[in-house]
């Protein structure tokens, strides 16, 4: 992503020089287009990242917000933030040999980021088959992975229309931005650009005339008064000079500025990310993931609801009390799931079992949750958006879900 903001002029020479030198004097050159979006110094010298990176390009059609989110599975909360904000995804993998497989078995990350996407309600996706060069361009290479991950994709319930692969390579810049030169990728490739694959997604509908809803995930005090936070607005519309509510806090706060990419604006609508200035409240009042929303239809706020869950590849089956991390938008936070109030069947839907003793790996279910302390959800029904969550335990994503009820 980094050399497709480089080609596409979105980081200037002299920079990309500053990158070149530096990552070279580490002996890192390699990584010097990874750079662009790992920012930190933790991130370059361990050459992965951590943080989900942020920028913006435009392709014919389109302003893209690209959310560059962590690859490595100790930083799968904050890979959840960027997914959380997706409209739709880019999956990159490495067709070397052998490391293409790494990520594709069990414990691989190919895996569990394609399912989280999928399951935070992101339906079209880009696949790009990274690293070709290392394998000679080899069209078999590409097949095989397209073979494979096709078929893992459909079965995570992607439709085949709306995934795309395209062969590229990063380092190299082939195939991401201009149509490709390569003679051994000419013999036999005909289809887009990265560039192009991002231009042909379809925009998504924006729900603006619902209540106003934005999830909080970065606080920072800003340059004058008062402190700002981040996020993205997820319904409705935010104007400079509103009165919000925060929640749970439960208290109220203005917005005094409202800023899309660094540039002041008076009004923000649902799916635009911003940063706003907030009045009126105290800044360690407001935590990352807390929702700020309308006034008069303010977000539900509870510490028990009840959910649709589809259990992933488990290896411990769940039981009545069991302890996960909630992840809804930013927020991750402790709950036990208190009720296994019914088994599903996984295609149609219909109660298989009431009341089961325990739910196993690749199942559907109805179950209650309990938080450790009050959360703002919404029913998926109502918005989407604000009903979806995932489920954790020990760094492994158990299930997602889907908010049925709140009590
Ligand atoms: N040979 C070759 N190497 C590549 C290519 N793309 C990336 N690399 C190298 O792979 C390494 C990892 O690149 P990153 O961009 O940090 O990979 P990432 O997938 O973002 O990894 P995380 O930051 O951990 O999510 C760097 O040394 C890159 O130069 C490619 O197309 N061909």
């Amino acid at each position: 992503m980094g050399h497709l903001l480089y080609t596409l002029g979105q980081v200037n020479k002299k920079t990309m020089h500053k990158y070149e030198q530096e990552s070279k004097k580490l002996g890192k050159q390699s990584f010097m287009y990874a750079w662009i979006l790992d920012e930190t110094g933790e991130e370059r010298s361990r050459g992965i990242t951590m943080d989900v990176g942020q920028s913006k390009f435009e392709t014919h059609t389109k302003i893209v917000t690209l959310l560059d989110a962590p690859g490595h599975k100790d930083f799968i909360p904050n890979m959840i933030t960027g997914a959380t904000q997706a409209d739709v995804a880019i999956l990159v993998v490495d067709a070397t040999r052998g490391e293409f497989e790494t990520g594709f078995e069990m414990e691989g990350q190919t895996r569990e980021h394609a399912l989280l996407v999928r399951s935070l309600g992101v339906n079209q996706l880009g696949v790009v088959v990274n690293k070709l060069d290392t394998v000679g361009w080899n069209q078999d290479r590409f097949q095989e992975i397209v073979g494979k991950l096709g078929t893992f994709l459909r079965q995570a319930g992607f439709r085949e229309s709306d995934v795309t692969f395209v062969p590229c390579s990063g380092l190299t810049g082939i195939n991401l931005v201009n149509p490709p030169t390569e003679e051994k990728l000419l013999e036999w490739y005909k289809g887009p650009t990265l560039l192009d694959v991002i231009d042909n997604f379809r925009a998504p509908e924006r729900p603006i005339t619902k209540p106003f809803r934005l999830s909080v995930n970065d606080i920072f005090k800003g340059t004058g008064s008062g402190f700002c936070i981040s996020g993205r607005v997820e319904t409705g519309l935010v104007e400079t000079g509103d009165k919000v509510l925060v929640q749970p806090q439960n208290e109220m706060a203005v917005i005094k500025a409202v800023t899309i990419d660094d540039v002041h604006t008076s009004i923000a609508y649902a799916g635009d990310q911003v940063s706003v200035t907030l009045s009126g409240i105290e800044m360690q009042n407001v935590s990352v993931g807390y929702i700020l929303c309308d006034t008069t239809q303010p977000i539900p706020v509870t510490s028990r609801f009840e959910a649709r869950i589809v259990v992933f590849n488990i290896k411990v089956p769940i039981t009545k009390g069991f302890s996960v991390i909630l992840h809804h938008q930013s927020l991750s936070e402790q709950a036990v799931i208190t009720k296994l109030v019914a088994q599903l069947h996984k295609s149609s839907g219909e109660v298989v079992k009431r009341r089961p003793r325990c739910l196993v790996k690749n199942s559907n279910a109805v179950v209650e949750l309990t938080t450790s302390r009050p959360v703002c959800l919404e029913l998926y029904r109502d918005v989407k958006e604000l009903g979806r969550f995932m489920l954790r335990v020990g760094g492994v994503t158990i299930a997602a879900g889907l908010v049925t009820q709140i009590f």
